[in-house]
């Protein structure tokens, strides 16, 4: 009989290898393919990272170029798959609609054998910043954005598509950035759908739709949403003290803080809010920035719990012009790397996942006939 698990939610219990990346085995870092996630994020774009977790080396010039070119040529979207996004609400969440886009795209494109696993996972990456910025401004603008651009890097495509303008520099390095902090993340909830998906031998389109089903919540990527939503309620730092003061007494949930594995910080932290402070310093804001830094004050003083990836990023996206319910969309477009890297392990190595349960209902009983029931 198989043994019955100390701890809800999995936790602590080893449920398979990855080579991709490590989660606070020093106590707070993480590495992807042995690389410090601080090291890539002050020296690469995204795309070398991308290219590293999926492809196993960091790229060399010629490599990224190349890399960067191919991306750039599939950012098109099928009139089919327009099609879809144009008859999707405006009030329909964006997650939502990513989640539908990458469906349909499945539809269009299937994966028909596992040789192609490189190819559509490089289709997905071009084109998921234009199936949500298709939608977008199309349900909120009334506009069909030409989704071929020829900007650099995936970042600044999704930004020219969302204010229909090249990004500066800095919000353009700000994605880099952030794309970067959200690649991968070993076996997070989003990624281990992924995983139990591919372990059946289903297509890539299917493991990333149940990803993007999984990242929606707000106790996992959704908390970047749900944090902004918090702050640009209140007014002054001293405000947000009061309230936090308050939710805290009343029990309530944080978002953007806690983390299930890291204890004492998450190492995305201190990057996204230096970019944040920077961010803030280039608008000129005097309340947002001093607001998320009262609430990360108050939550460690209160309860030692530390800001995790998702709280910073939600001021960060805001000074860039960013609607709140695109936060998580962008998590997307990053992790995608990390969901499609893991299912291809998975396939390397593959057993189907099953685990068993612990059987907590009535003992066996007969059936009465119906018209005995109550
Ligand atoms: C990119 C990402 O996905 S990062 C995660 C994003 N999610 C969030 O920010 C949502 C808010 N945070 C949380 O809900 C949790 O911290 C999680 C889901 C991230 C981790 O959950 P767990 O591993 O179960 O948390 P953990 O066991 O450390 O919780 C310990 C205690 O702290 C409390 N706690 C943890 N996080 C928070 C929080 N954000 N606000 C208030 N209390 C919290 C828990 O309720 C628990 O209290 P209890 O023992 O009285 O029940
Ligand atoms: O690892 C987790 O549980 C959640 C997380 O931070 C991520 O997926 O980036």
């Amino acid at each position: 009989m198989a043994k019955a698990l100390s701890g809800a939610g999995l936790r602590g219990q080893v449920a398979g290898k990855t080579a991709l990346s490590t989660v606070g085995v020093s106590g707070s870092g993480l590495t992807y393919r042995g690389y410090d996630v601080k090291d890539l994020a002050n020296n690469c774009q995204f795309e070398e990272v991308a290219y590293l977790i999926l492809k196993g080396k960091l790229p060399n010039q010629q490599e990224l170029d190349a890399y960067k070119t191919k991306l750039k040529s599939m950012r098109g979207l099928p009139q089919a798959l327009k099609d879809v996004l144009e008859r999707i609400p405006a009030d329909a969440h964006p997650m939502d609609v990513l989640r539908t886009g990458c469906s349909m795209l499945g539809n269009l494109e299937m994966e028909k054998d596992f040789s192609e696993q490189d190819a559509v996972t490089d289709r997905m990456l071009a084109c998921f910043p234009s199936i949500i910025c298709y939608w977008y401004r199309f349900s909120h603008d009334g506009v069909k954005v030409d989704v071929e651009t020829d900007d650099d890097s995936i970042g600044a495509h999704f930004l020219h598509l969302l204010h229909g303008e090249k990004p500066n520099e800095l919000h353009e390095q700000v994605m880099h950035v952030s794309l970067i902090l959200y690649a991968e993340h070993e076996f997070n909830a989003s990624t281990f759908t992924a995983r139990v998906c591919a372990s059946t031998l289903s297509d890539m389109h299917s493991c990333i739709t149940g990803a993007i089903g999984s990242l929606r919540g707000p106790l996992h990527g959704g908390a970047n949403e749900a944090a902004m939503e918090m702050i640009e309620g209140f007014t002054s730092a001293d405000h947000a003290e009061e309230e936090m003061m308050g939710k805290l007494a009343r029990k309530e949930k944080i978002m953007g803080f806690g983390h299930a594995i890291y204890s004492e910080s998450d190492p995305r932290n201190e990057i996204i809010k230096g970019w944040s402070e920077k961010l803030a310093k280039d608008v000129g804001d005097e309340v947002l920035y001093p607001v998320s830094v009262r609430c990360e004050e108050v939550m460690w003083r209160e309860k030692k719990l530390f800001c995790n990836a998702d709280f910073f990023h939600a001021s960060a996206y805001h000074f860039m012009g960013i609607p709140t319910k695109l936060f998580t969309p962008i998590f997307v477009m990053s992790r995608l790397t990390g969901w499609a890297a893991h299912v291809m392990e998975q396939r390397a190595d593959n057993r189907i996942i099953r685990p068993s349960a612990e059987y907590t209902g009535e003992d066996l009983r007969a059936v009465t006939p119906i018209a005995e029931r109550a």
